[in-house]
Order: structure tokens, then sequence, then C-alpha cells
């Protein structure tokens, strides 16, 4: 099986770099493309795949194919594959918001597993969904689903609206988790604790809380309840947010990556 990864980027070479390290596919057996003269440099140098700068030599032999462009960029990029691939192949979309038709329709393909990753896979604990048109085999969804893995787990959905919401927790959700890490250090640095000190209050914060989330069964609201005392301090920051509605706002801007993953679905 030969795969080709088109678009170096976070995403592109993140998916690389995961199944290079699985013992999936051989180093000839990973291809990436990307248009960036730059970039084939420096990857040529260092990566374990073989890099191309033209779609002549590495498409038509490639058995699954990822789309990791942005949206934005398929109208050029089906333009110029057309004439290189083939109705066997299997195209693997790690796109926000381009559907499933609109790739078959604009490659004349059938068989396409869209897909909605999110960036920790660059450290192996990605989130994953994907669902497929009617062609994709049940073997072959299996052979994505692995390489999808190499990155951290999956979850199969069972239409293309999942697709979009996950894009509002998963897919841009790292970086909501990030913004509140960024609020977190902004208002340590403003009490007077160094930079240094302000990352390691924060990171380990995080990363306690997830550990105790991930290693029990209790949901995040009875953990708030763990951390309160009547009265006290947590109670205070709690009060707070529910008083300018926090919670309310955080699914508001899921609902709008939600929303706006859509839209790019419906822009042609
Ligand atoms: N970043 C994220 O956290 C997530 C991203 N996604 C999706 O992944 C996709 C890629 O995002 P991301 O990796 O962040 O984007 P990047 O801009 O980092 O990567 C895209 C890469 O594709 C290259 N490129 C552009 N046009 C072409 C072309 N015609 N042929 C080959 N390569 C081309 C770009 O080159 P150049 O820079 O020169 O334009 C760039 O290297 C998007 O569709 C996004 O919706 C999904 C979930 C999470
Ligand atoms: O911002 C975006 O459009 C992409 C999709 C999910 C994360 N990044």
């Amino acid at each position: 099986m030969r795969v080709l990864v088109i678009g170096a980027g976070n995403m592109g070479l993140t998916y690389s770099e995961g199944m290079a390290k699985s013992p999936l596919l051989g180093k000839h057996n990973l291809n990436i493309y990307d248009t960036d003269p730059k970039k084939i440099t420096t990857l040529s140098k260092e990566a374990h795949f073989d890099v191309y700068d033209n779609l002549e030599d590495c498409l038509p032999k490639a058995d699954i194919v990822f789309l990791a462009v942005k949206p934005y960029h398929i109208e050029d990029l089906f333009k110029s594959m057309t004439k290189y691939i083939n109705k066997q192949q299997l195209f693997v979309s790690l796109m926000a918001g381009v559907t499933i038709d609109t790739i078959k329709e604009q490659l004349g393909i059938k068989k396409v597993v869209r897909a909605m990753p999110n960036l920790p896979a660059k450290v192996g604990k990605g989130v994953t969904s994907y669902t497929e048109s009617s062609d994709v085999s049940k073997v072959e969804l299996i052979m994505v689903r692995n390489l999808l893995d190499t990155t951290g787990t999956s979850i199969h959905v069972d239409t293309e609206k999942f697709i979009d919401a996950s894009t509002g927790i998963s897919g841009s959700g790292p970086a909501y988790v990030f913004y509140f890490m960024q609020s977190m250090l902004e208002a340590a640095l403003k009490m007077g604790f160094s930079d240094y000190d302000s990352k390691i209050l924060v990171s380990n914060t995080f990363e306690g809380a997830i550990e105790l989330f991930n290693q029990s069964d209790i949901s995040p609201e009875a953990w708030i309840d763990r951390v309160s005392s009547k009265g006290g301090t947590t109670q205070a920051a709690i009060d707070s947010m529910e008083d300018n509605n926090v919670k309310q706002l955080i699914q508001d801007a899921a609902y709008a990556a939600f929303n706006r993953a859509i839209e790019l679905g419906q822009e042609k």
C-alpha cells in the first residue's frame, strides 16, 4: 500500500510523521507532496518519507491520498490532480468543511473518507472523527482507521454533520484550551509571578486536572465541587464565571466553529 499526503503543513506533516513512526508503511511507501520549494528542500534532508514537488511522479502510484491543504486551496489543487488520478484510489480529506460530494464531484472519483483531526496528533494524542462515502469498503475503512490511529485515537461517525460538529469540539477545541491557558497565564503575570513560574503553575494545573478527569468516572462538574469549599475561593471564581455567562459563551464559540464548518462546505 502506497500513501501520498498532499500538503506538508501542520496536519499533513503531523500525519506523515505519525504514519512514518508506525510499522504500517515503509519509507518509500509514504510520499508527501507540497508546492513550497523551501519545505521540499528541508523535508528532503530530514524526513522519513519520500518528498515530491510534482504530482506527476507521486499521484498516479498512490493507493491512498490524504488531502491536507487549506479549503481555499482545493480549487487549484483539484484542477492539477485530475489527470493523474484513477477510480481505484481512496481519498482521505482532513480539510474542515469540504464535503464528500464536493470532493467526489470535483475529482470525478467515488471513494472518499472525510476526517476531522486535531493538533495534539503532533504528540500522538490526537482525536480524529471520520465518515465515508458508500463506495469505501469495510477493509478500506479499517486500513484508513489504522492510518488515522497512528496519531492518536479515532471515532467513526455516521454522517458528515458529526464531522462538522466535531470540528467545533475537537478540531478547533485545542485553541479553546489554549485560550483558557493564555488567560490564566496573563492573570498569573499580573499577580506578579515570573514567566517561568506562571508557566509551571498553569501547565501543571491543566495537566493535573486532565489526569484526575481521565483516571475517574467523575464529571467535570463533580470535580469542581471537590475543589470548592462553601464560601471559599473557588466558589468566588465559579460564581464570577457563572455571573458572566462563561459556560454559554464557550458553547456559543463551539457552535460558531461548527457553523463555520458548514459554511465552508457551502462555499465553492
Ligand atoms: N491546523 C489544525 O489544527 C487543523 C487543520 N485541519 C485542516 O487541515 C488542513 C490543513 O491545515 P494546516 O495543516 O493547518 O494548513 P497549513 O497551511 O499548515 O498546510 C497546508 C500546506 O499545503 C500547502 N499547499 C497549498 N496549496 C497546495 C497545493 N496546491 N498542492 C500542495 N500543497 C499545497 C501549503 O503551502 P503554502 O504554505 O505555501 O501555502 C502548506 O504547506 C485544512 O484544510 C484544515 O481545515 C483540520 C483540523 C485541525
Ligand atoms: O481553523 C480551522 O479552520 C481548522 C479546522 C479545525 C482546526 N483548524
